[in-house]
């Protein structure tokens, strides 16, 4: 079988980087180019803290995608640009691997309907930590004997979206089994506007940006007597690489939109 070949937008960044060491490592992964906003024209060994790769960075994505032969786009970028980067790749025919968090519903729909149209696979994922899946799948079935339930996520202070991918797919996940349910007392007043966080149906949603912190959630359920905690810690960035392999192993089988890592583990 040949070799998966993968281009990385964001190779800069924090998780780009890390994204770039994964895929090194592997025999079966090629990396054939990188997308970035700035260093155009440079190769990603010409980056100084980036693995020896001969890979060219492209600043026109669309030339990329003319210029390059590829299978995979890994997307970790931002909200506003992993959107446009993920619909370019599938009117080229690349499937998009999507780390980047922050999509609408809005833009998750179209993004399912060109997958569709296109017969092509993507994967977004919010969070590829496995452990995170899990926090996530354990908080869904919580949620059905707990329904009064608020989520504290803990970033650092790059982040640009709020409340946090996991936290929104983990509301999404505990809406499944859960009917809508004011909390708190009924008279409840905020007297300092955002103290009770954001609701969805109900339950609260609360965000924490701090630096020194990476990537943390705590779902707690509250009933009478007792309370419930489920948490998750990713203490670096490598927690999130099992997740992001294992996507760009499975996309290249699938012909739609999978939303959420739970959905590629067996
Ligand atoms: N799904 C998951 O498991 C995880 C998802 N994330 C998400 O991944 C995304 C990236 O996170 P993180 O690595 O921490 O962020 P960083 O800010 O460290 O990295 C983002 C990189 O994208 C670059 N960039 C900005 N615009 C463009 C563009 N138009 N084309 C190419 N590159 C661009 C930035 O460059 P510059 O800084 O010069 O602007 C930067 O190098 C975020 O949306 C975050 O929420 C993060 C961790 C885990
Ligand atoms: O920006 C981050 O760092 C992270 N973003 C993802 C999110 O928004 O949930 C995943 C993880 O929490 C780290």
């Amino acid at each position: 079988m040949s070799n998966t070949k993968i281009i990385v937008a964001g190779p800069r960044g924090k998780m780009g980087s890390e994204a770039l060491r994964m895929i090194e490592k592997q025999d079966h992964f090629e990396l054939v180019a990188c997308v970035d906003h700035k260093n155009g024209g440079l190769a990603v060994k010409d980056i100084e803290y980036l693995p020896n790769l001969d890979a060219p960075i492209y600043e026109d994505i669309e030339q990329c995608f003319q210029e390059v032969e590829a299978d995979v786009l890994v997307d970790l970028t931002t909200p506003e640009f992993g959107y446009k980067h993920t619909r370019l790749a599938l009117e080229y025919g690349v499937r998009p691997v999507v780390g980047t968090t922050g999509f609408t519903k809005e833009q998750l729909s179209e993004v399912e309907q060109m997958a569709e149209d296109k017969q092509l696979g993507v994967v977004i994922a919010p969070n590829f930590a496995i452990g995170a899946v899990l926090m996530m799948q354990f908080s869904k079935w919580a949620a059905k004997y707990f329904p009064d339930v608020e989520i504290i996520e803990r970033h650092h202070d790059n982040k640009l979206d709020a409340p946090s991918g996991t936290a929104v797919k983990t509301s999404e996940l505990i809406q499944e089994v859960r009917d809508q349910k004011k909390q708190g007392h009924p008279d409840e007043q905020e007297t300092l506007e955002g103290a009770r966080g954001a609701d969805v149906d109900g339950m609260k949603i609360h965000s924490v940006r701090l630096p020194g912190l990476v990537a943390h959630q705590e779902v707690m359920f509250g009933s009478t007597g007792e309370t419930l905690t489920i948490k998750h810690d990713s203490i670096n960035r490598e927690s999130f690489m099992t997740g992001v392999k294992l996507s760009v192993e499975k996309v290249l089988s699938l012909q739609v939109l999978v939303y959420g890592l739970e959905n590629l583990l067996e």
